[in-house]
């Protein structure tokens, strides 16, 4: 019999957390997570949730003007309304992931916690045991070491703002800042993006990347590159941002999208000698820490594979596997998809069009114009390729799209990549005809 407070306690609620501790919970034992803010973490709360009920109308308003003379009108998206909306929605979250976390028997302890040996987390002063721990603390916005750093925004406070400012400014030229510039452009803002170098989504396909950035300059969005910025000062209700040489903006808002920092500091890391580094918790393949009973998960793990949603659900419930004994073997990955929720979208999954023209023995591409397919016709969307990617045996091992809807078509073919279907297997797919993945399928 334990005598642990815990099987399993989780230090996080997020994705990493609750996605295994459900099944632990369902197989009978003893577990916990300890959160220190809202249930859910992140991605309910103030990341991929939130986000899509802003970025949702702003497709809307996209397709509108797309479709404008065809029968239907442009439209504005009315920022006001539209956070309103997004309130309503995400505010329940917290009580949605908790009754999750209840189905499971699962106990929520409320409070920072702070590991005190390899069995022991102190929370708020009270002492609770558990023969194994995961760490699922995730990550938070990355603070810019520059004078007026206090006028800066992060995500979660742009997803909070009652009204939209009139002009809005960007650091970074990664997920959130092409994102946000796609959200505060559909809300009618100026938009000014500033890149430190010369590149924007380093991980995507580059000669789809410049399509999206062509299309959002066309939008208006500007796009301020190669410049460093050094100081933001307060001027009565603006904000002047100057850098390097003599460079000078005002605007009425400023946005930090310069990355996520994992959550490694006061946990008690050093106390117990896990390992850690700026990229996150080192962890072994099977997301064990350098002490044993310790695990780790999700965006605070340092790792090769995307820190994303899917990727901390996938480890989630590996461990849940790993530590009721259902599995003994090491965690593989499956592909794990990403997708920037721009208009239009870049969506990808596994094997990319450069590795696979580096490797021509290994791999064969092919590359689609899907814009001029008649069914895209009919949104009269305006952009759409991808590259697919099959290994010799003709079975499809990477994708990438732009596109209106290239996430669901990343989404549809998945199966056939995890799975490794060649033709015979799509000869026996009959699909919803006309719907998206009929499209996709299409091309394979
Ligand atoms: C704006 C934004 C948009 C995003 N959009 C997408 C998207 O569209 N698709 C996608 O796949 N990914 C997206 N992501 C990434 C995604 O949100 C993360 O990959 C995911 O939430 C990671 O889950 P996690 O459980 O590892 O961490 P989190 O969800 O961050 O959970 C960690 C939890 O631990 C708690 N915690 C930390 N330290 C302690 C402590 N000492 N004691 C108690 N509690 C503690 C925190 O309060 C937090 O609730 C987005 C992220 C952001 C910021
Ligand atoms: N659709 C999605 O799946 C999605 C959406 C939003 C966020 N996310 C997750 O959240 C993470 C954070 O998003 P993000 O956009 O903040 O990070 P990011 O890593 O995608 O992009 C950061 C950007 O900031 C720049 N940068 C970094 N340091 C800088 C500095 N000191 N000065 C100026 N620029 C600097 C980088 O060059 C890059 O352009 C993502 O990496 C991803 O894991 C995912």
């Amino acid at each position: 019999m334990n005598s642990m407070d815990f099987d399993v306690l989780f230090i996080g609620s997020g994705h990493a957390a609750f996605d295994g501790a459900v099944p632990l919970g369902l197989n009978g034992q003893k577990v916990g997570v300890v959160e220190e803010n809202l249930v859910g973490g992140t991605c309910p709360n103030y990341g991929c949730n939130a986000k899509i009920t802003l970025e949702e109308p702003a497709e809307i308003s996209h397709l509108l003007k797309q479709m404008a003379g065809r029968g239907l009108a442009a439209q504005t998206m009315n920022w006001h309304d539209t956070m309103i909306h997004k309130h309503e929605i995400i505010k329940k979250m917290p009580a949605l992931i908790e009754s999750v976390l209840a189905s499971g028997q699962v106990k929520i302890i409320r409070g920072h916690a702070r590991l005190q040996d390899a069995h022991t987390v102190i929370v708020d002063g009270q002492a609770y045991t558990a023969e194994k721990l995961v760490i699922a603390t995730g990550a938070r916005p990355h603070e810019l070491a520059i004078v007026g750093a206090e006028y800066l925004h992060d995500s979660q406070d742009f997803m909070s703002l009652a009204e939209i400012p009139a002009h809005i400014t960007i650091l970074g030229g990664g997920y959130i800042g092409m994102e946000f510039a796609t959200i505060a452009l559909a809300a009618g803002a100026q938009v000014d993006v500033i890149v430190r170098h010369e590149t924007i989504l380093a991980n995507f396909y580059q000669p789809f990347v410049t399509e999206l950035v062509a299309s959002l300059k066309a939008e208006g969005v500007r796009f301020i590159m190669d410049t460093d910025v050094e100081k933001v000062q307060a001027q009565g209700a603006n904000y002047l941002i100057s850098g390097a040489g003599d460079f000078a903006l005002e605007t009425y808002y400023v946005l930090n999208a310069t990355g996520r920092v994992p959550n490694v500091e006061n946990i008690g890391l050093d106390i117990v000698g896990v390992q850690y580094n700026a990229k996150g918790v080192v962890v072994d393949e099977f997301l064990q820490t350098s002490v044993a009973g310790i695990y780790a998960a999700g965006d605070v793990v340092d790792k090769q594979v995307p820190k994303l949603t899917p990727t901390a659900i996938f480890e989630s419930h590996y461990l849940a596997k790993l530590l009721s004994g259902e599995t003994t073997a090491p965690i593989k990955y499956p592909y794990v998809p990403t997708v920037t929720f721009t208009t239009p979208r870049i969506a990808m999954a596994g094997v990319t069009p450069d590795e696979a023209a580096a490797h021509p023995d290994v791999y064969e591409i092919t590359e689609n114009n899907v814009r001029d397919d008649w069914y895209r016709q009919v949104r009269n969307e305006n952009f759409g390729q991808n590259i697919l990617v099959f290994d010799k045996a003709h079975h499809l091992v990477g994708i990438t799209e732009i596109s209106d809807r290239a996430d669901e078509v990343v989404n549809a073919v998945l199966p056939a990549m995890e799975f490794g279907w060649g033709p015979a297997e799509f000869e026996r797919l009959p699909m919803l005809f006309p719907s998206i993945t009929a499209s996709a399928f299409g091309q394979i």
